[in-house]
């Protein structure tokens, strides 16, 4: 592949770029990633996902914030690499595994599109609970139900992994002011040693939820796979639905099945944006 190529892809509207850590000519420091993602001085993205050898899977992958984070999982950015590996050719199998900082996961590409993967299905993993091991500085075993205080107001949370961080609030009401304010709060709240993923949902059916996401290192985003997976979760836990559901989001929907086990499986489409090289003007900026 062409030195510095990149792929850019949405998932329901959350966009990342696809880097291969075999072609880049540059070191991908945290200011180089807050460059690239950049929409002004940069391509713009929702964040980076770095195609890495793996001695476990068939292959690995880093998941990059925007600001130079570096994230366990993302269900969306899972989705958007099968489809970069499958149509740009690092594999011709419909299935494969992936290893992630949080996990092995299984992606399979189950509907196609003029030859090119459409609609793709990973098995996440499986949801954990456990305060320490979300993490979550909580008393209890698990922090399900109980009060985060923040300045100038409470909220009831609901914190689960699914290899990265997430806290859910259940609401009657969702108000993209009230998440984009809060949502920083609760996100950089002392609670959570390596910060959080927030998700504020509604519970429209037994089979949907609608949802708002402030993404840990990104911020407000349209859709978010694991947030999706953490919400699916939550409801599911709480018996406010069945354990098949659509979350439903600004950018999309995608459909969740949990498990007895807390297996989570996320099935929905993915869209290539467009490719190219970045120039050697950006990667020299990036140096200095
Ligand atoms: N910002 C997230 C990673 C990306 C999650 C989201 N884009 C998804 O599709 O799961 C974190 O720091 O855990």
């Amino acid at each position: 592949m062409m030195q510095n190529f990149f792929v850019k892809s949405h998932g329901l509207g959350n966009d990342y770029i696809v880097l291969n850590q075999e072609d880049i000519t540059f070191e991908l420091t945290e200011k180089a990633i807050i460059r690239i993602c950049d929409v002004h001085f940069g391509i713009g993205s929702d964040g980076i996902l770095l195609k890495v050898p793996s001695e476990n899977a068939d292959f690995g992958l880093r998941i990059l914030n925007p600001d130079g984070s570096e994230a366990e999982k993302s269900g969306n950015g899972l989705r958007i690499f099968a489809k970069y590996l499958y149509d740009h050719g690092f594999t011709a199998e419909k299935s494969f595994s992936i290893e992630t900082p949080g996990g092995l996961v299984r992606a399979e590409i189950t509907e196609e599109k003029n030859g090119k993967a459409f609609m793709i299905k990973v098995d996440m993993g499986k949801a954990i609970f456990e305060s320490k091991k979300i993490p979550v500085n909580c008393e209890k075993e698990e922090c399900i139900g109980d009060t985060l205080e923040l300045e100038y107001r409470g909220y009831e949370i609901n914190c689960v992994s699914v290899g990265n961080p997430h806290c859910v609030v259940l609401t009657d009401e969702l108000d993209e002011k009230e998440i984009k304010t809060f949502g920083p709060q609760i996100e950089t709240n002392p609670m959570f040693p390596n910060r959080i993923n927030v998700q504020f949902a509604k519970v429209v059916s037994p089979t949907e939820v609608e949802v708002m996401i402030w993404e840990r290192g990104a911020g407000w985003t349209l859709a978010s796979g694991s947030s999706s997976c953490a919400v699916a979760c939550t409801v599911v836990k709480r018996g406010l639905t069945e354990r098949n559901l659509t979350i439903k989001m600004p950018g999309g929907n995608l459909a969740i099945e949990i498990d007895e086990d807390w297996e989570i499986r996320m099935t929905g489409e993915v869209r290539e944006i467009g490719s190219g090289t970045l120039s050697a003007e950006l990667i020299e900026d990036l140096e200095l």
